[in-house]
């Protein structure tokens, strides 16, 4: 794994609170040279060794999916536009529910003033699940193109969706039926006075989809503010976000934007390198971050918050290590089934860069032996570095914690 880009991740990842762990891919030796940079602890065992390599291998990174649903013309395009613009660093796709309406038969199409377009049934919604699912597994998919001055799909032309980071679809009613809103991650309303949506409603229609006024007042009464009332508007109970006044509130799509960054980094940072464990964030966490990030913090009490932090990352970290069973007899004679920490632990710290962890590791394994590893840059900026590495004194057998 390349040092800068883990790195990067990390500190992409993590905000004012991060606090990561890495699980080693080596069971004997000391990591290679070049991983030993990231504030961390690493322990080295086979069988993490083993699984991290076959999650790896196996691993696809689940797309974080959107769900933008509201009235018609209430903004759901100009909310998605937007948000894909300021996502401009990741890869976002659209899918619009408006691709899978079914299509008119010809039967349909001569009475075309008495078809619905607004109740469920109107869309193919198992062909919607379909290809939702393929892009959730990381495959590309062939969306069939709507023609609404015609009402039908055009039978030789798809739009080619690519599997992406984030997956937004949009549509009137993808609140409406479970399966689709269980695929997804964020469910935003886009709330827009009817007044405003039917008046852009006419002159959208009448521009772009070749109707007259009248026609669309008249589908408008008896199909799609009925149709509003008994599906769109009961789903808006689903909703995460509820947008006042669609893409002119420009503060709610910075924070949903804000919000879709965040859950990226983590989500990104773990799927990317599966031996990477993010400890869950907390205020008494974040609290520390923001005091040793303090310009004005006093040397005590920053040593006293580091070591608080430090503390959390060497706890988690011995989480991680195997265990076996074991069973104990408590003072009331009752068995409790419990677990037994791993009998040969010992821990290697990164001269000048891990030894700041080793009080931590000390308090909490007691007399754990702690050896020390130098690594030794040659090369000047600009030139190639080599990093040579020594291992101090010491000699252990079992597993390691490594602590950079
Ligand atoms: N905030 C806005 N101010 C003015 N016109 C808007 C605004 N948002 C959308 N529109 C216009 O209203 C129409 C419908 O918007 P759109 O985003 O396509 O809505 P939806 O996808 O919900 O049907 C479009 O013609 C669009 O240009
Ligand atoms: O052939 C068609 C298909 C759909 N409609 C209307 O479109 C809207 C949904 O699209 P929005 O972009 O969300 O407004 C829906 O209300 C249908 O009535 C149509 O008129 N003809």
């Amino acid at each position: 794994m390349p040092e800068k880009s883990m790195d990067n991740a990390m500190e992409a990842a993590s905000g004012a609170h991060f606090s990561g762990l890495r699980l080693s891919s080596s069971s004997s030796a000391p990591s290679s040279p070049s991983s030993a940079k990231a504030s961390s602890v690493r322990s080295f065992s086979p069988s993490a060794a083993a699984s991290a390599a076959s999650a790896a291998a196996g691993a696809h990174r689940q797309p974080f999916v959107i769900g933008v649903s509201g009235g018609t013309a209430s903004g759901k395009t100009t909310v998605c536009d937007m948000i894909i613009q300021q996502l401009h660093d990741h890869r976002v796709v659209l899918v619009n529910q408006d691709s899978f309406y079914r299509g008119l038969t010809a039967e349909e199409s001569e009475r075309v003033q008495d078809y619905n377009f607004d109740h469920p049934d109107a869309f193919d919604t198992e062909q919607l699940l379909e290809c939702m699912g393929k892009l959730k597994d990381g495959q590309s998919v062939n969306v069939p193109i709507y023609d609404f001055k015609n009402h039908r799909r055009c039978s030789e032309s798809f739009r080619k969706v690519n599997a992406s980071d984030v997956i937004i679809l949009e549509g009137i009613l993808v609140f409406h039926d479970q399966r689709v809103r269980d695929l997804m991650d964020m469910k935003i309303f886009v709330d827009t006075d009817a007044d405003i949506r039917l008046a852009r409603r006419i002159r959208r229609d009448t521009v772009e989809r070749g109707r007259d006024v009248n026609s669309v007042l008249e589908q408008y009464g008896r199909f799609v503010k009925p149709a509003f009332d008994d599906f769109v508007l009961p789903s808006k109970k689903y909703a995460d976000v509820i947008i006042p006044r669609g893409g002119d509130n420009h503060v709610a799509i910075d924070l949903i934007v804000q919000h879709i960054r965040t859950k990226l980094g983590q989500h990104d940072l773990c799927k990317i390198y599966s031996t990477v464990f993010v400890i869950q964030s907390t205020f008494q966490i974040r609290g520390m971050h923001t005091l040793i990030r303090d310009r004005d913090i006093t040397t005590p009490d920053f040593v006293f918050y580091s070591d608080r932090l430090i503390r959390l990352v060497v706890e988690h970290g011995l989480g991680h290590l195997p265990f076996t069973e074991k069973q104990v007899v408590t003072p009331t004679g009752s068995v409790y089934m419990g677990v037994d920490f791993c009998k040969k632990l010992c821990g290697v710290s990164i001269v000048r860069s891990g030894e700041s962890m080793e009080n931590a590791l000390r308090a909490c394994c007691k007399g754990i032996k702690i050896g020390k590893i130098l690594i030794h840059r040659d090369g000047d900026k600009g030139k190639q570095v080599t990093r040579r590495i020594k291992l101090l004194s010491f000699s252990c057998r079992g597993e390691f914690l490594s602590l950079e």
